[in-house]
């Protein structure tokens, strides 16, 4: 497996505050990565030190084999859409394609023309005066006709419509299915990472909680309800995710990779959307300083 963003012990600290700390991670080539996490987690703070706009205050990071910010960063084999989607307001679209071909040594002329007219966008309207889900349509085109080997995408999705959104994502997919292309993608949006990636990262309060292939964690999270017990009497092999009880009934998110044989337990599987909240919740259980005990979870 080749790896297109490696980091180890990564953190980026702004005055005495890490917007991100201890970040270790490998991230596969080939996939769609969705990064996820509330708002200010740190999703933007990661990608900028991928995208090597900032330099880290801790750890490092590799991209494509390279230093983001060193004399052999891999600028031009690197996409990276901002949250603002970043075009110039005074030019035209067809301005932006040129611009993009005139900079980029990869460009893909036809790509770009075809996504343009697809889109509707007028080829002579100033990107000022486009709507800003046009204008994200713009800046993604531009980052998928420059034919990257990864593609950096900070809520691509956060200003489109749903169809546009939809449409967008399944872009990206046959994007990667075909041109050889990784992808990590930041978004609140659980729905669209379910639709659009194979690999989840989740971030809250600057810290990985989890990071993995997304069958493999579903594969490995389950839902255990049964009669209340304290967490201590669980086998070592079931990590406790979450818990929570009422005065009869316990219910543990766990992760483990052995069969859970308690018939005391009803066992179910999780959704996405199931884990990446259970692990947001730990992590908001952990800032209250609230641990697990059954007594606090009541
Ligand atoms: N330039 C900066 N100066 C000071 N603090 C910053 C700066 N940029 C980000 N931060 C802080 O770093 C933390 C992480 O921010 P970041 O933008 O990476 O979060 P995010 O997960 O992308 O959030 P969102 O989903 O809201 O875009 C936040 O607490 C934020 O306030």
């Amino acid at each position: 497996m080749s790896t297109v963003i490696r980091s180890a012990g990564l953190g980026k600290k702004y005055r005495s505050r890490w917007a991100l700390s201890d970040c270790s991670l490998e991230v596969p080539s080939g996939r769609v990565v969705g990064l996820v996490g509330p708002n200010g987690a740190g999703k933007s703070t990661f990608l900028n030190l991928a995208v090597g706009m900032l330099a880290p205050s801790a750890g490092e990071i590799e991209v494509l084999g390279e230093r983001p910010t060193g004399r052999s960063a891999p600028r031009t084999r690197v996409g990276y859409v901002g949250q603002d989607t970043p075009t110039y307001a005074g030019l035209s679209v067809a301005d932006h394609l040129r611009l993009g071909a005139h900079l980029n040594p990869g460009w893909d002329e036809t790509q770009a023309r075809q996504r343009v007219a697809r889109l509707g966008l007028d080829p002579k309207q100033r990107a000022g005066r486009l709507s800003g889900g046009q204008r994200a349509q713009l800046a993604l085109t531009l980052g998928l006709a420059k034919r990257p080997e990864l593609l950096l995408l900070d809520e691509p999705v956060a200003a489109l419509d749903p169809l546009a959104r939809r449409e967008f994502l399944q872009d990206l997919m046959e994007a990667v299915a075909e041109q050889d292309l990784s992808v990590v993608l930041s978004s609140h949006l659980v729905s669209d990472v379910e639709r659009a990636c194979d690999f989840l990262i989740v971030l809250v309060d600057s810290r990985v909680q989890v990071a993995g292939d997304i069958e493999e964690l579903l594969g490995s999270h389950l839902r255990l309800t049964g009669p209340r017990r304290d967490p201590a009497t669980l086998p070592a092999a079931q990590e406790v995710v979450t818990a929570s009880h009422t005065d009869r009934q316990s219910t543990y998110v766990v992760r483990t990779d052995a069969p859970v044989l308690d018939p005391a337990w009803e066992v179910s599987r999780l959704t996405l959307e199931d884990l990446v909240l259970a692990y947001m919740s730990r992590q908001a259980l952990a800032r209250a300083d609230a641990r697990p005990s059954l007594e606090a979870l009541r």
